[in-house]
């Protein structure tokens, strides 16, 4: 007896053939059958750490998941921009929840945060992890930007790099999407290069204020939003994010017996 009605939608972009939902790609109703739809398919799911903007789109069977993907982020501005940039693009709902965080590489962060928000939401969440990294001290603080700047603010973050001629740094995003608890996260990585200056702009959000990109006079706090947007560490991540929603084209299972 099937609990889920057949509410399926085709989400994403129109080259993704939409195909008729067969009975095999509808939920049997049991855990089994659920986890087999969860299971990621070949084109759609191999892990990159670049993202998977070549991947071509997959001839077999699309894969269901039981709801939109939650955004899962304790950050208000970063919802914001990932609001503003996704656009109507990819159908995602979002939490708020401050995610416990790994010590290590940037890449394994994120993924170990998408395998917590996964276990946690029981269903696909898309996470990222935000790190501001200076050259002169070989990519740190990186991942650990969010508590030299919550103790030392804009002024010591640019003393530290009085000691170095060497002011360049750059800004990376990686965002890791898991289709389930049990699924291995993909990664998708934006990077925006740049240099740290004297804080100048709004405050509202973060390192803005003394991060200048490249190519540009003004700091990401100074520029419009939409200016940043276009070039921003996150924005970059998520474009890779987008092709890999456009490659996989996923289908979408409500569930409208409640
Ligand atoms: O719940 P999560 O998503 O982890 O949100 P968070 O605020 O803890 O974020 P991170 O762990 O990724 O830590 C990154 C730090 O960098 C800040 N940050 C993130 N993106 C930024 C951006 O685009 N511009 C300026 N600051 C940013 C953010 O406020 C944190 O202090
Ligand atoms: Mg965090």
């Amino acid at each position: 007896m099937n609990r889920w009605a057949a509410a399926l939608y085709l989400a994403f972009r129109p080259s993704v053939e939409q195909r008729a939902v067969s009975e095999e790609s509808r939920l049997g109703g049991g855990e089994s059958r659920k986890e087999a739809l969860l299971r990621p398919q070949t084109a759609a799911s191999s892990p990159s750490s670049t993202g998977a903007a070549e991947e071509t789109p997959s001839k077999t069977m699309p894969v269901v998941l039981p709801r939109p993907v939650t955004f899962v982020t304790g950050n208000a501005k970063k919802l914001e921009e990932v609001r503003a940039i996704l656009g109507q693009s990819i159908p995602f709902q979002s939490l708020k929840l401050d995610l416990p965080e790994l010590q290590g590489e940037p890449e394994e962060i994120s993924k170990e945060k998408a395998r917590l928000a996964a276990a946690s939401v029981n269903g696909p969440v898309l996470v990222e992890d935000t790190c501001l990294c200076f050259n002169a001290l070989k990519g740190l603080p990186g991942p650990y930007i969010k508590w030299f700047l919550e103790k030392i603010g804009h002024e010591g973050l640019n003393n530290i790099l009085k000691a170095y001629e060497d002011k360049s740094a750059y800004a990376m995003c990686i965002f890791s999407l898991s289709l389930g608890p049990n699924s291995d996260p993909v990664t998708f990585i934006g990077k925006t290069p740049g240099n740290i200056v004297p804080p100048r702009g709004p405050t509202d959000f973060g390192w803005d204020p003394i991060f200048q990109p490249d190519g540009y006079e003004q700091t990401y706090a100074e520029m419009p939003k939409e200016e940043k947007n276009k070039i921003s560490h996150r924005s970059r991540a998520l474009a890779l994010v987008k092709s890999h929603f456009a490659a996989a084209g996923y289908l979408f299972q409500t569930d409208v017996s409640h």
